[in-house]
């Protein structure tokens, strides 16, 4: 079963069709970035996926169930993590969480949950009024994860927090994944989201123009990324440019650049430049996910990926 699945979706605010058409459905246990400028439809998507706004066509449903028909149902089995959410000024943060425990009748410890995302204990038990903003993140974050949710949605959950915060904010969506659950969130912070999806869909003006894993979408668009090797001495290039995948060769005196369009070609042309000369140095560049980004939200890249039958594996990224 889909653990997200949209048909046609579309949502209009009179004039402006936030949402046009949207079909996207994201496998159980799959952990998905939803990407998009501002003003891309990503928050109005996460509305109707709540069941907080109706479409104005089209539906979707959540966990197996119709959004709009059994939202309420749906959100029980879901953990939010919303952009810019308020908090009760002179509740602590414990109190903030123990009452989502108690809301959701679930049995979390609040001090584990607490320590998981690192809240420290005595912040814990400071208002919540005088919270920085990655203080309120990682209490946000908390408050998702109470009562182990199928679906975790957290909407730019990396906001606010420290390198450390989202690296633990990392590890945690690995945690959720491995444990079964469902991760789709959205971000304009590319490279976080790079480390820890299994695909990405790319919205612009309310159109998912990009559906894929990432080293995909590169291949497709022909950016594999470019590895330079320096070397004593500039072996014959030929074999290096016969690897499959490799896009272009050139060479200085000391420096060859390959540049390639599978990022699977990097290290067998590297491996062929190693058998021919000594390589004093190596500079591999991947292909950033904000340069994929920007081309596909300028209107270059129209064509979205079939999806595919069933979900990608989790892959950890690397840290
Ligand atoms: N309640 C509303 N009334 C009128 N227009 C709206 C409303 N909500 C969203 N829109 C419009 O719909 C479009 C999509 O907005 P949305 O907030 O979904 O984008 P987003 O991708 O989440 O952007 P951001 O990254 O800035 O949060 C925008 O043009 C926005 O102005």
């Amino acid at each position: 079963m889909a653990a997200i699945r949209t048909d046609d979706l579309t949502k209009r605010f009179g004039d402006v069709v936030a949402v046009d058409g949207l079909d996207l459905t994201v496998e159980e246990g799959e952990v998905f970035g939803f990407l998009g400028p501002n003003g891309a439809g990503k928050s109005t998507t996460i509305n109707v996926l709540l069941g907080f706004i109706e479409p104005s066509s089209g539906g979707a449903e959540v966990l197996g169930a119709d959004v709009t028909t059994h939202s309420r149902a749906v959100r029980e089995r879901i953990g939010l993590l919303p952009e810019g959410y308020g908090l009760y000024e002179n509740l602590t943060g414990r109190e903030h969480l123990v009452s989502a425990i108690e809301t959701k009748e679930a049995d979390d410890d609040p001090d584990e949950l607490l320590d998981r995302v690192g809240l420290d204990p005595e912040d814990a038990r400071r208002a919540a009024g005088g919270y920085s903003k990655g203080m309120q993140q990682r209490l946000g974050l908390a408050i998702a994860l109470v009562g182990e949710p199928d679906l975790l949605v957290l909407d730019e959950p990396s906001s606010g927090l420290d390198p450390k915060g989202i690296k633990l904010l990392r590890n945690i969506v690995r945690e959720e994944a491995d444990r079964g659950a469902t991760v789709f969130f959205s971000s304009h912070i590319l490279d976080q989201v790079e480390k820890v999806c299994d695909r990405v869909g790319i919205m612009a003006e309310g159109e998912l123009v990009a559906l894929d894993t990432l080293d995909e979408l590169r291949t497709e668009m022909g950016v594999g990324g470019v590895v330079e090797a320096t070397v004593d001495a500039v072996p014959d290039l030929e074999p290096v440019r016969a690897v499959d995948g490799v896009r272009d060769v050139t060479a200085t005196e000391d420096v060859v650049t390959v540049t390639c369009g599978d990022p699977a070609a990097k290290m067998p042309a590297l491996r062929r430049i190693d058998d021919a000369a000594t390589v004093e140095d190596i500079g591999i560049e991947t292909t950033s996910l904000e340069s994929l980004f920007e081309e596909y939200t300028n209107g270059e890249h129209e064509a979205v990926a079939a999806q595919p039958e069933k979900a990608a594996p989790v892959t950890g990224g690397e840290d």
